[in-house]
């Protein structure tokens, strides 16, 4: 009989979650549950979300008990897994990690440059404190992260916790570009099988295989060459996603070898970006006046009506379903591939042991089994070599109280590169952060 589980959802009310709920309610053949507590640092998020969910499960799950609180020791205790979602400074501080930046004419983006280093100082210790929480009351649980930066707080929690083997760090954009590539060639995503090389946000896909062994990168290519790119949940996406996608056309121009992330376009073009974005209104504007009050109302509406069955927001996208795959992977032993962060140690023959890679890996009960993929192209080791130098400077900035460090990473990141500039964003985004970096001399 499958093992049911117990789950808690660290930053229980994030925007993610209803979908998330509603992903773990069509997957029980899969991911077995047995409790899900919602757990948040903000008592008004957490109640909306964590009412919701009390009426999702009583519809959909009525055998699994659902709990709501802002007590770590509620929270984890005893649990299997921890899928971890939070956002240290919430919506405020991503505006600020945005609009900063822009304001000094370099990108403002939640998990690259100048804003993903921001975002970065402020995960770690947040998310330090998780992983030292969890341990005390739930020693052998899975930690699934999905926190951003994922790339920052992936190596910061590898060096850290070195010991940790059951720490995981995913991101859902490499699934969705499968997703849409799928759509693209009209064939099951399932069917398809990648190979993915670089660091979160900042990698490519080098093959997507069928299932006769057949590679259809060099068919996507032409497709995306000819006609564009478009995410697979199209209808569903803001002006500004479906902008970061037409934005693979332009990098396969220049770049034909691989399939890029969509994130590549910040450090390929940052200054034909800064001109695109708007330092009085970015993604975090979007955000609040589209998802984040989508799903609030959405959730209350749920709540005051009593039922969810007729709940069209509350859908269950690419993320959710991932999320519960991942633990289900994991849960049941099922060695599926995913595409997953890990410690390079050799997968990417040239490049530094110590980066925290993203490839395709198996997952089970032992983890990830990551595919080698060896020896990569000068261009490509060059860009990514100038990432881990970045991130892994962030990480000891912060674990240093480095300023020095600091200035270092901003001025190798790609996004901008020259030092005056980064010592003005920097001491910037230093007084904006007072309340939550550590003090950097
Ligand atoms: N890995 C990925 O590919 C991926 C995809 C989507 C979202 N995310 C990440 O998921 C997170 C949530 O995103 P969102 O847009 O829904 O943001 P959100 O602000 O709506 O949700 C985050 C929640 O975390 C809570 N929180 C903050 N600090 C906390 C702490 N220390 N402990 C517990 N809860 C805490 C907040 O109160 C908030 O309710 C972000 O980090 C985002 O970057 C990652
Ligand atoms: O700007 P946001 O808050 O809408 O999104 C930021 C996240 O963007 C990526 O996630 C995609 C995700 O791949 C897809 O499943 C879908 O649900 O949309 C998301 C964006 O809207 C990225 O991988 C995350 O790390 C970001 O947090
Ligand atoms: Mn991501």
């Amino acid at each position: 009989m499958m093992k049911k589980n117990n789950i808690v959802l660290v930053g229980g009310g994030s925007t993610w979650t209803p979908g998330i709920l509603k992903a773990m309610t069509t997957h029980l053949d899969q991911f077995g549950l047995n409790q899900v507590v919602l757990y948040d640092v903000d008592q008004k998020r957490q109640e909306v979300i964590g009412e919701f969910a009390k009426i999702l499960f009583k519809e959909e799950a009525p055998e699994v008990e659902v709990v709501y609180t802002t007590d770590k020791e509620v929270a984890y205790k005893e649990v299997d897994f921890v899928f971890c979602q939070m956002r240290t400074g919430g919506f405020d501080m991503r505006e600020k990690d945005e609009k900063i930046p822009l304001q000094h004419g370099v990108i403002g983006q939640e998990t690259c440059g100048p804003g993903g280093f921001s975002y970065g100082l402020r995960s770690i210790r947040d998310m330090e404190e998780m992983v030292r929480d969890v341990r005390l009351l739930s020693p052998d649980a899975w930690i699934l992260n999905y926190t951003n930066p994922a790339a920052i707080v992936a190596l910061a929690l590898d060096k850290i916790f070195p010991k940790e083997d059951k720490i995981l760090n995913i991101c859902d954009q490499p699934v969705n570009l499968l997703r849409s590539y799928s759509k693209l060639i009209d064939h099951d995503v399932n069917k398809l099988e990648p190979v993915y090389f670089g660091l979160n946000h900042f990698g490519w896909f080098t093959h997507i295989y069928d299932e006769t062994g057949r590679d259809r990168a060099p068919e996507l290519k032409e497709i995306i060459l000819n006609g564009g790119f478009r995410p697979v949940d199209a209808e569903q996406r803001d002006q500004s996603w479906l902008e970061t996608y037409a934005m693979v056309e332009d990098m396969l121009k220049d770049f034909p070898d691989y399939l890029p992330n969509t994130y590549l376009q910040y450090y390929l073009y940052p200054e034909y970006k800064v001109k695109k974005l708007d330092p009085n209104w970015t993604r975090t504007d979007e955000v609040r006046e589209g998802r984040e009050k989508k799903v609030f109302e959405e959730c209350r509406r749920i709540v005051d009506n009593g039922t969810a069955r007729d709940s069209k927001v509350v859908h269950n996208d690419a993320h959710g379903d991932m999320m519960v795959e991942v633990a289900a992977s994991i849960a049941n032993n099922e060695r599926k591939t995913f595409i997953v962060m890990v410690r390079n140690d050799g997968i990417i023959a040239n490049l530094p042991d110590d980066s925290m890679v993203e490839v395709a890996a198996t997952l089970g009960a032992n983890g990830p089994q990551p595919y080698a993929v060896g020896q990569i192209g000068t261009f490509y080791k060059g860009l990514i070599e100038n990432q881990h130098a970045f991130e892994k400077l962030t990480v000891e900035a912060y674990m240093e109280g480095s300023y020095t460090k600091a200035l270092q990473a901003l001025t190798l990141n790609r996004t901008v590169v020259d030092a005056k500039k980064a010592r003005v964003v920097l001491d910037a985004l230093i007084e904006a952060n007072k309340d939550y970096w550590p003090e950097l001399n």
